[in-house]
C-alpha cells in the first residue's frame, strides 16, 4: 500500500455557493443567491483525507467534491508491515519542522511566518493524515491552491529534494532522523496547471460581484477618508460549526464592506475573533452580531469585548494593531495539544467583572492566570486569593502546569481563572472540571479586556495591576499605572515589550528606552554586533550609491590628481588608504566651504592631502583665501606636500603644518591666528573634545564658521566576518586588538557627540555620510564675542 500527500482541486466557487445556500436557509429573505452549487457535497476541504491508498493506484478521483490526485513519485520502496517507532516524540505530540519550499512561497505569496512552521501532530506514531491535515491547518496560506489543479507534495531534507514522503512508514523515518520535511510543487507537475495557477488573475470579488446582500443598517462607506477613529473588539464562541468554512466565506463577506481589519479563526469547535472596526461600522456590527440577528445566526448575540479606549486614526496608521482582514479555517480555534477532544459542555461557571471584583477577596479561592509568562509578568490580578502562577510558555503547556500546581489540593476548592479575553479559561476550567475532578471553577467573563472597561466605567479601583498583553501590534495595553516588571538589559522597571531589532533573533522581550538606544534596538551586545556588521554592509551600498550620483563642484581638484593621491595612499598605507576621506566627502567639504563662503580652512589631520586639495578646490585661488592643514607624521606629510605642490594654480594656497594639533592650535591662539570659517577634525579621535574646547574658547571659529568632524558614528570592527549571524563573529588574536582598539575608539566618538550635544554654545547636526560626519555651528547668541571670553 502507498499513500501520496496531496493537494487537490475543488470548485472554490461552488463550495462558496453551497454555503451560501445552506446559509439561504436560515435566513431566505435576506439571502440572494444566484449561483448553484456544482458538484459539492462534502464542503469542509480540511476534513477531506489526503492520503490515498492505492492498492489499485487511481491516478486521480473525487472524494466529496475534492478531486484528488496521486503524487506519483520516484521512490517504489512499499511500506514495511510493521512500522518503525518515532524516535523523538514529546508529550502526547509528534513535533515535524514543515518548510514551504522558495517557489511555493513565492507563488503563495506567504508572508513571513508563513514560511515555516512546527506542525504538532497527535500521538507518537502519527499518520501521514494527520500530519496532512495539520499542515492543512498550520498553513492556512495553502487555502490559495483552491480550484487550482497543482499538487503539493512533502520532500525530505531539501527544497528540491525528490525523495517524498509517501508512507506513515516513511514519515516515521523521516520523524526519527530529525529532518526537515519541505512542502513543494511536485516534481512530476502538469505545467499546463502550475502555469495556470502562477499566472491566474489576482482578483477578489467584491459583496456586490458575490451577489450578497448588504443589510439595510450597514453605513454607505466606511473607508477610512470618512472614519474618525477605529475601535478594538475582540468576541469569541465554543459552539459545534458543521461547516466552518461556511460560516468563514459568510463572516468575509459581511466584514469587508465594513472595512474591518484584524484576524478571525473558524473550526468546528467556534469562532475566535480579534478585530479593529471603523467607528462608522461599528454599530452596524453591533447590530449584525445581536441577538435577534439573522445574518450570522452560529454568533448571534456573542459578546463583544470592546476596548474602552478608541484608536485615533493617526495613531492607527502609525502602528495599525491588524492591516487587513484574515478569516482562516483552522481544526481548533485554540490550539491545546490534547490527544482528546475536551468536553466543553462543562466548563465551569462565569463570573461578571463585579462577581469577580467581589471573588478576589475570598482568602480562600485559589487564582489560576491562564496567560503565558511573558503576559503575566507585566499585569496581573492582585487580592486576598492565593495566586498560582502557571508560567505557561503556550498554551499547550496549560495542562501540566495545572497538574503541577493544584496536584494535592482538594478537589472542591473555589479555583478562579482568568485570562486576556476569556477563551483560554474556558478550556482551562472544562479540562479543571472534567479532567482533574474539581468542583468549583469559576473564570472571568470577557477576562481582564471585559474586566478593565468595567472597572473604569464604575470607578473601581482596579484589581488588575500593571498592562494588559495583547497579541496585536500594540503588545500591551494599560491597565493600571504600575510597573511591574524590569527593563532585561539594566533592570530599571519598565514593562513595554519590544522586539530585537536583528531580525534573525527578532526575540521578544522587555526594555526600556535608554537600553534600547544603547543596544540599538538589539537584546544585548551579541545581537547588536551582528546587526552592525549588517548595517555596515548596507551603509556600504548606500554611500556607493550617494557617490555615483554626485557631481563635484567645478573647481574641484581635477579628478586625475585626486585618483593618483589616492593611488599613491594605496600604494604607500595599504593598511591605513582606509582613512583618506574619498570622492563623496570630498564633494561634501566641498560644498559647505562653499555655503559658509569660506576664505579660511583648518584641518586637523591631513594624511596624504586628500580633503585638503578638496577644500583648496571649493575655496579657488585669492591672496586671502588659504588652507592650513595639520599633520604629525612625517612620511604622510611629506607625500601630502608632494600633491600640494602639484597642485593646479586655480586652487588656494595649502600650507602644512607640521606637528601635533594641540600644539599647533596653541601657538595659532599665541600668534593671534585670524578665525577660520571652515575647520575639518580629522585627526586622533580621542582629542576631539579638547580641540573643540579649545577652538570655542579661542574663538578659532569665525561667527558664521563651521566645524565638520569626520568619524562620528564610528562603528567597532569585530575582525574576521564569515557571514551575518549572532555565531559567526570570529576573532583572531589580531583582530581581537583591532577590535578592543576600535571599539576605545567608538566610545571616544560617542562621548564626543553627546559631549557636544550638551555643549550650550554650539549647535550640530549628524550626517550619516561614510561613517558619520557631524556640521557643528556656533548658536546665535555665542556668535559674537572676543577671544578668550568663552564665546559668552
Ligand atoms: C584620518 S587621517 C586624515 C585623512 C585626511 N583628512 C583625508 O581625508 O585625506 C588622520 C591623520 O591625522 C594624523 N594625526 C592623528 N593624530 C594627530 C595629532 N594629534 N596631530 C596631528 N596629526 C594627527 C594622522 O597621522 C593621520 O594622518
Amino acid at each position: 500500500m502507498r499513500a501520496g500527500f496531496v493537494t487537490g482541486w475543488w470548485s472554490g466557487q461552488g463550495r462558496l455557493a453551497a454555503g451560501l445556500l445552506t446559509r439561504a436557509a436560515h435566513n431566505a429573505q435576506r439571502w440572494v443567491v444566484r449561483e448553484t452549487s456544482r458538484t459539492l457535497s462534502t464542503p469542509l476541504w480540511h476534513r477531506v483525507p489526503l492520503v490515498l491508498w492505492n492498492g489499485v493506484r487511481p491516478t486521480s478521483f473525487t472524494f466529496g467534491g475534492l478531486r484528488m490526485v496521486h503524487a506519483r513519485s520516484s521512490r517504489t520502496a512499499s511500506a514495511p508491515s510493521t512500522p518503525t517507532p518515532v524516535a523523538s516524540a514529546r508529550s502526547d505530540n509528534t513535533i515535524f519542522r514543515v518548510y514551504l519550499a522558495p517557489a511555493l512561497r513565492v507563488a503563495l505569496r506567504a508572508s513571513c511566518n508563513e514560511r515555516r512552521s512546527r506542525v504538532f501532530v497527535p500521538g507518537t506514531q502519527p499518520t501521514l493524515q494527520a500530519l496532512s491535515e495539520a499542515i492543512r491547518e498550520r498553513f492556512a496560506v495553502l487555502h490559495k491552491l483552491e480550484g487550482s489543479n497543482v499538487r503539493v507534495v512533502l520532500a525530505v531534507g531539501h527544497p528540491e529534494s525528490e525523495q517524498l514522503v509517501e508512507t506513515d512508514a516513511a514519515l516515521w523515518e523521516v520523524q526519527a532522523a530529525g529532518q526537515p520535511l519541505y512542502l513543494r510543487w511536485d516534481p512530476q507537475a502538469d505545467e499546463q496547471a502550475l502555469r495556470a495557477f502562477l499566472e491566474r488573475p489576482r482578483h477578489f470579488p467584491t459583496a456586490a460581484e458575490k451577489r450578497i446582500a448588504l443589510p439595510p443598517f450597514y453605513p454607505p462607506s466606511a473607508k477610512l477618508e470618512v472614519v474618525q477613529c477605529m475601535h478594538l473588539l475582540s468576541f469569541y464562541r465554543f459552539v459545534p460549526l458543521e461547516a466552518p468554512d461556511e460560516l468563514a466565506a459568510a463572516l468575509r463577506a459581511y466584514l469587508h464592506p465594513l472595512n474591518v481589519r484584524g484576524r478571525i479563526y473558524v473550526a468546528r469547535e467556534g469562532v475566535n475573533a480579534q478585530l479593529v472596526v471603523p467607528d462608522v461600522a461599528l454599530s452596524a456590527l453591533q447590530q449584525l452580531l445581536a441577538a435577534d440577528a439573522l445574518y450570522l445566526p452560529e454568533l448571534a448575540g456573542v459578546r463583544l469585548n470592546l476596548d474602552p479606549t478608541p484608536m485615533p486614526l493617526e495613531v492607527y496608521h502609525r502602528s495599525p494593531p491588524f492591516r487587513s482582514l484574515h478569516v482562516r479555517c483552522r481544526r481548533q480555534v485554540l490550539a491545546d495539544g490534547l490527544a482528546q477532544e475536551l468536553d466543553l459542555s462543562q466548563r465551569g461557571q462565569e463570573l461578571a467583572p463585579a462577581e469577580w471584583h467581589a471573588a478576589l477577596d475570598d482568602p480562600h479561592a485559589v487564582l489560576i492566570d491562564v496567560r503565558n509568562v511573558y503576559e503575566s509578568r507585566v499585569g496581573t490580578f492582585q487580592g486576598a486569593a492565593e495566586s498560582r502562577p502557571l508560567r505557561t510558555g503556550t498554551f499547550r503547556d496549560t495542562w501540566r502546569a495545572l497538574q503541577h500546581q493544584l496536584g494535592g489540593m482538594p478537589r472542591d476548592r473555589r479555583i478562579l481563572t482568568y485570562c486576556t479575553g476569556g477563551i483560554r479559561c474556558e478550556k482551562a476550567a472544562a479540562y479543571l472540571h472534567t479532567r482533574l475532578g474539581f468542583s468549583n471553577v469559576q473564570r472571568l467573563a470577557g477576562g481582564i479586556v471585559a474586566y478593565a472597561a468595567e472597572a473604569r466605567k464604575h470607578g473601581w479601583t482596579s484589581k488588575f495591576k500593571g498592562a494588559n498583553y495583547v497579541f496585536d501590534e500594540r503588545l500591551e495595553s494599560r491597565v493600571t499605572e504600575d510597573v511591574l516588571a524590569q527593563c532585561e538589559t539594566c533592570g530599571t522597571p519598565y514593562d513595554s515589550y519590544t522586539q530585537c531589532a536583528h531580525v534573525p533573533c527578532h526575540r521578544r522581550f522587555i526594555q526600556c528606552p535608554k537600553c534600547r538606544r544603547r543596544y540599538t534596538g538589539c537584546c544585548g551586545p551579541k545581537c547588536q554586533r551582528a546587526l552592525e556588521l549588517t548595517l555596515q554592509n548596507g551603509i556600504g551600498e548606500l554611500h556607493w550609491y550617494a557617490d555615483s550620483v554626485s557631481r563635484p563642484l567645478p573647481a574641484t581638484p581635477s579628478e586625475a590628481l585626486l585618483e593618483e593621491v589616492e593611488a599613491e595612499t594605496h600604494r604607500r598605507y595599504p593598511d591605513a588608504a582606509h582613512m583618506l576621506s574619498g570622492r563623496l566627502q570630498g564633494m561634501l567639504l566641498a560644498t559647505l566651504a562653499r555655503l559658509v563662503r569660506a576664505e579660511r580652512i583648518l584641518e586637523l589631520g591631513t594624511f596624504t592631502g586628500y580633503s585638503a586639495l578638496c577644500l583648496a578646490g571649493a575655496l579657488g585661488a585669492t591672496a586671502a583665501r588659504t588652507v592650513i592643514t595639520v599633520e604629525h607624521e612625517p612620511g604622510a606629510a611629506a607625500i601630502a606636500q608632494s600633491f600640494f605642490d602639484r597642485a593646479p594654480t586655480a586652487l588656494a594656497a595649502i600650507h602644512l603644518e607640521h606637528g601635533r594639533v594641540a600644539e599647533v592650535l596653541r601657538t595659532m591662539v599665541q600668534r593671534n591666528e585670524p578665525p577660520f570659517d571652515l575647520i575639518y577634525f580629522d585627526a586622533d579621535k580621542k582629542g576631539y573634545i579638547e580641540y573643540l574646547q579649545h577652538i570655542l574658547e579661542h574663538r578659532l571659529l569665525s561667527p558664521q564658521g563651521v566645524i565638520v568632524a569626520d568619524n562620528v558614528m564610528f562603528r567597532p570592527r569585530y575582525g574576521k566576518r564569515t557571514h551575518v549571524g549572532v555565531e559567526e563573529v570570529e576573532l583572531d588574536r589580531h583582530a581581537h586588538k583591532v577590535a578592543r582598539r576600535s571599539a576605545s575608539l567608538a566610545d571616544a566618538m560617542d562621548a564626543f557627540n553627546r559631549y557636544v550635544q550638551q555643549e550650550p554654545r554650539v549647535v550640530q547636526v549628524v550626517l550619516p555620510v561614510r561613517d558619520g560626519v557631524s556640521v557643528i555651528q556656533w548658536r546665535e547668541e555665542y556668535r559674537q564675542g572676543k577671544r578668550g571670553d568663552g564665546g559668552g
